[in-house]
């Protein structure tokens, strides 16, 4: 039988930066491919190479035996392909249904279509509301969106580029569950993924990258976590910073009482999270379950009531962005290219979009600007090509360091994080946890929403859960198991007078 897919010195290069040198792989019939990387290593690259995206400058494809030219997704598509990108690319106005229906053959039948999402979200356990806007949905529930459009399509080859980044332990178990069937039917399966565990789950094969080349193929089950991360990022992976005990000042704090944060809320906002600086509080919970609104409510992206929000003891839930960084205020959104950067615009012109401080008189520091960028990138050890490349040039994961780096720089003494290390290989992943415990221990308060309670219990002093807008308790993560999360995450937590 010939393989699913073979390439054969696929080379692609962007001005200097040769991003796929010379690779080769095969992946066979109903064969589950995982491919790791650090960040920047080509892999986001090698995949739009094979879904035609991206056209490669050397090298050949072979698509079941017979060599193919393929030169853009619609070529993919014809061959039997599908691919879930790190990110997304739904039309925010439109419905999920509507995106869907995109991705379909001509002719196909909108309210058929809506019964099989239906259908297949349940038998997939990969939750779609066939009519919400793809603007109102969460990073989460978009990915869910693309996955379930992706499947619909029956693809020979699944390409899933990060799939997993924001689904939860019991979505993921599913949606494992789900790779494996497909995979039995005969479906080839390429899997990128930073998270070592999910690899040695699901695979059998697993081809390295680093700097643009194959650097090993290994059978992932064969080797622990420890030796995978070495093996890409040629080095041992730095240790967790421990948290000294810091006299607690008046950080942030929230308090909602039945607030619809926009008329478009699915939940109202109910219940109270306490983070005094020196402390990292993190909000765990499968996306969707309010999230995006507490963010919105914190960040001034939507004004409430005066003492719904207070930043180091000032109410401030009915001010603007702008005067809520005066009073210390930071905050990095989960979504990078769109909210946290403008894609085509440059780190430095990036740089100057979220601080006053690089503007004089009407005038822009443009020398100052340029140092802080080249700190950010130097401290974070961001790849990029300078700081004049535009935000949409780096990887997914090194566009996060940047972001990250970006907002850490300013010193803020209450720092709100959504999704921080999404997409982030493992060793970025412990530079920035290690950064955020810095800054914690520096006397700042630090809340950070994310799905991976792996990092939350790394990182975290304190918890609180989220479910259907509802705050749970706020909890010692020390006092807690991941088990009594993962039931607190169905909002089945002790009921208190507060929640
Ligand atoms: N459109 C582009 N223009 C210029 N350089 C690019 C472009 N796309 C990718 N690159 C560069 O090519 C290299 C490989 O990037 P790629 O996105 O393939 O990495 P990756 O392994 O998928 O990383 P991540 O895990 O962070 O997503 C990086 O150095 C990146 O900056």
């Amino acid at each position: 039988m010939p393989p699913r897919l073979k390439l054969n010195k696929i080379t692609k290069r962007y001005g200097n930066t040769v991003a796929n040198n010379s690779i080769s792989l095969e992946v066979m019939p109903g064969e589950i491919l995982a491919i790791l990387g650090e960040n920047g290593a080509g892999k986001s690259t090698l995949m739009k190479v094979i879904f035609g995206s991206v056209v490669p400058d050397e090298g050949e494809i072979f698509f079941d035996g017979k060599p193919v030219q393929i030169r853009s997704p619609a070529d993919a598509r014809e061959l039997g392909i599908a691919m879930v990108f790190q990110h997304f690319v739904l039309f925010e106005t439109l419905t999920a249904k509507e995106n869907i229906l995109l991705g379909m053959p001509k002719g196909t039948d909108p309210d058929a279509l809506e019964k099989e999402i239906i259908e297949r979200s349940a038998h997939y356990g990969i939750e779609v509301d066939p009519n919400a806007v793809v603007n109102d949905l969460s990073m989460g529930e978009r990915q869910r969106v693309e996955i379930l459009r992706a499947l619909l399509t029956n693809p020979k080859l699944l390409i899933l580029d990060e799939p997993t980044s924001v689904l939860s332990p019991l979505a993921l178990q599913a949606f494992f569950k789900t790779l494996r069937q497909l995979s039995s039917e005969g479906v080839s399966i390429i899997f990128i993924t930073h998270k070592l565990n999910e690899i040695r789950e699901l695979s059998d094969h697993c081809t390295v990258i680093r700097a643009g080349e194959v650097a090993a193929n290994v059978n992932p089950k064969e080797h622990t976590e420890e030796q995978l991360a070495k093996l890409m990022i040629g080095n041992d992976l730095p240790e967790i910073l421990p948290k000294p005990d810091i006299k607690p000042l008046p950080g942030l704090e929230v308090s909602f009482n039945g607030e619809r944060v926009t008329f478009k809320s699915q939940y109202p906002l109910v219940g109270k999270i306490s983070v005094p600086r020196g402390k990292i509080v993190g909000v765990a919970g499968i996306s969707g379950n309010g999230q995006s609104d507490l963010m919105k409510a914190i960040s001034g992206e939507v004004l409430l009531s005066k003492q719904a929000v207070k930043i180091c003891g000032s109410a401030a839930g009915d001010l603007r962005v702008q005067h809520r960084r005066a009073l210390g205020l930071r905050y990095i959104p989960e979504e990078r290219l769109g909210e946290a950067t403008v894609p085509e615009m440059s780190l430095e012109a990036n740089t100057l979009l979220t601080s006053n401080l690089f503007l004089a008189k009407g005038f822009m520091r443009n020398k100052m600007i340029h140092r802080f960028t080249n700190s950010v990138i130097e401290k974070f050890k961001v790849k990029c090509g300078g700081s004049k490349a535009p935000a949409d040039s780096l990887s997914g994961g090194n566009l996060q360091k940047y972001i990250v780096g970006r907002e850490l720089l300013h010193n803020p003494k209450v720092l709100v994080l959504n999704q921080p290390t999404w997409g982030v290989d493992a060793g970025a992943a412990a530079l920035i946890r290690n950064a955020l415990i810095r800054q914690r221990s520096g006397g700042s308060a630090l809340l950070v929403v994310s799905e991976e309670l792996d990092e939350l219990f790394e990182i975290c002093d304190e918890l609180v859960v989220m479910s259907e807008g509802k705050i749970s308790p706020q909890v010692k993560a020390q006092a807690i198991s991941v088990e009594e999360i993962g039931r607190w995450m169905s909002g089945l937590w002790p009921k208190t007078e507060d929640a």
